[in-house]
């Protein structure tokens, strides 16, 4: 009896604090916070609960561009800021130079991806885009990194690499959407251990091996920073290096991006046949042999439309979803502004790119596919151009904000366009293809009948887990002619 009234007591002298100070948080919050002015849901200016809640479900990016529609163009909201990163040393990794040299491989990867759609289209079976693209993207970002062979698309053992990332990357949006979540932190990570061990492992056995091989060996990202970056071969200290932090983002980074951009062209040219018409004739008409189909001058400069499409597919289910966030250094004498408004120091702000890219100001009707809205008057067959439609276009050009702007835009932007124009202009060289009949076909896309306008069956569902996670396309492919056979001479 006495147990329970000592309970009592504490339970009850708790409260007499707890509520006091809880209530004069969410007084604070809201009537005397330096952000007070800035509009926003209720709830957000009392908790960021509710930006972890839809972290939860996978759905910040709709909620957020929602609030936008409501609120006006600033909004108030709870989050904290990524460190930086060395960008100049990555910089030196995507450079056009390493890049050239980096060519061959990135081919001979794309050319196990046609191989596995030439085998779906002699067995006439339907395939899922998503882990197609998804195995071929990581691939390629395995040599770049550390000159190693994930075999991927090829073989079973490393394929839970993108669940293990996804598990820590989702993780990480949620404590980042709600930092209080953080407390929970060690419950979330044992709950997580599985997946996020077999990454870390992974990533450390990746270093270890390309650590065995001289500095030059491969011309990777290890090549560039393994002077910059020292590290003994235990996992603690691989751990605890810079190489470690610098390794993870840079396979995060290059890892799945391509496969989303290209899983959305794939997805948007199934459902759209004006533009699969004329985007096969643009490729069809170029080039005289699958063989000519190499990066330079001629894919990336004279396929015009081939860019136009990458670019409105990249605007429609942009592989990078979120706020891109900024704060002014701790150097900095004088405040920041932006758009006239002073930011009290210590205060986040950010960009959000799925918000900017489905703005009807920037791009008039923001959920319609048209490609053509990225090609000057000379590239659409000579079309009247007007100041208004140069207006229009320069708007549009600055609101392009998939790469992110300025000096910390994406630093494989060029790697980027050239990997996803390589996959497409060959997949629509030895194929031709469709969306899979009957339910299948609709994997990846919306529902009939939906009343969000990103919902319809015309829409790539992206889920908003940091990067942008999906399924689908699930296509059918039928070899083009007699094109087909130079694949066999390739393999
Ligand atoms: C379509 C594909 C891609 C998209 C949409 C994309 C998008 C982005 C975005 C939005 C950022 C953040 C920019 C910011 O904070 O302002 C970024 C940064 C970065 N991206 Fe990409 N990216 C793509 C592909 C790649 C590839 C293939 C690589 C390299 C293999 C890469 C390497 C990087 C690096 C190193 C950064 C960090 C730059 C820095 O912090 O200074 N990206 N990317």
């Amino acid at each position: 009896m006495n147990i329970l009234y000592a309970i009592l007591v504490v339970v009850k002298y708790t409260i007499y604090l707890l509520v006091p100070w809880v209530l004069s948080v969410l007084i604070y919050r809201v009537v005397f916070h330096p952000l007070r002015k800035y509009p926003g849901p209720f709830l957000v200016k009392l908790t960021d609960a509710y930006a972890g809640m839809y972290a939860m479900r996978r759905r910040p990016h709709l909620n957020v561009y929602r609030n936008f529609q409501k609120y006006g163009d600033n909004l108030r909201f709870y989050t904290y800021l990524l460190h930086r990163r060395k960008r100049k040393v990555v910089g030196q990794v995507i450079s056009d130079r390493s890049l050239r040299a980096f060519s061959p491989i990135m081919s001979e990867q794309i050319n196990i991806f046609l191989q596995q759609l030439l085998q779906s289209s002699q067995r006439h079976e339907a395939v899922n885009l998503t882990p197609l693209c998804r195995n071929l993207s990581i691939d390629i970002v395995g040599y770049l990194s550390f000159g190693h062979a994930l075999n991927t698309q090829t073989e079973s053992t490393n394929r839970f690499f993108y669940e293990s990332m996804a598990q820590a990357l989702y993780m990480n949006n949620l404590t980042f959407h709600w930092p209080a979540l953080s407390i929970a932190s060690p419950l979330l990570k044992w709950l997580g251990r599985k997946k996020v061990e077999g990454f870390r492992q992974f990533i450390h056995d990746m270093i270890v091996s390309r650590m065995a091989e001289p500095k030059d060996a491969h011309p990777d990202f290890y090549s560039v920073v393994a002077g910059d970056v020292a590290a003994d071969d235990d996992a603690d200290s691989i751990r605890a290096s810079e190489l470690w932090g610098e390794a993870i983002f840079f396979v995060a980074a290059g890892g799945t991006t391509v496969a989303t951009a290209a899983c959305g062209v794939f997805f948007h040219l199934s459902r759209h046949p004006a533009t699969y018409a004329r985007l096969a004739s643009e490729i069809r008409g170029a080039f005289a042999s699958g063989r000519d189909i190499v990066g330079g001058p001629t894919l990336l400069a004279s396929c015009r439309y081939l860019r136009a499409v990458i670019d409105e597919s990249l605007r429609l289910a942009s592989p990078s979803l979120g706020t891109l966030w900024r704060t002014l250094d701790d150097s900095a004498k004088a405040p920041m502004v932006v758009d006239g408004h002073v930011i009290p120091r210590g205060t986040e702000v950010g960009m959000h790119v799925y918000s900017v890219l489905h703005n009807p100001d920037y791009y008039p009707e923001p959920f319609a596919f048209r490609p053509e809205r990225w090609l000057g008057p000379e590239e659409d067959g000579g079309a009247p151009d007007s100041p208004e439609k140069r207006e229009v276009r320069t708007r549009m050009r600055r609101a392009q904000v998939y790469f992110g702007l300025g000096d910390r835009g994406c630093l494989g932007k060029t790697m980027a366009y050239l990997e996803t124009s390589l996959i497409i202009a060959w997949a629509l060289w030895y194929f031709d293809f469709e969306k899979a009949p009957g339910e299948a076909g609709m994997l990846g896309a919306g529902r009939e009948g939906s009343k969000e306008p990103w919902g319809g069956p015309d829409q790539f569902q992206l889920r908003d887990i940091f990067i942008g996670d999906h399924d689908g396309p699930n296509l059918v492919f039928k070899p083009r002619g007699e094109h087909w056979r130079e694949l066999m001479e390739k393999a």
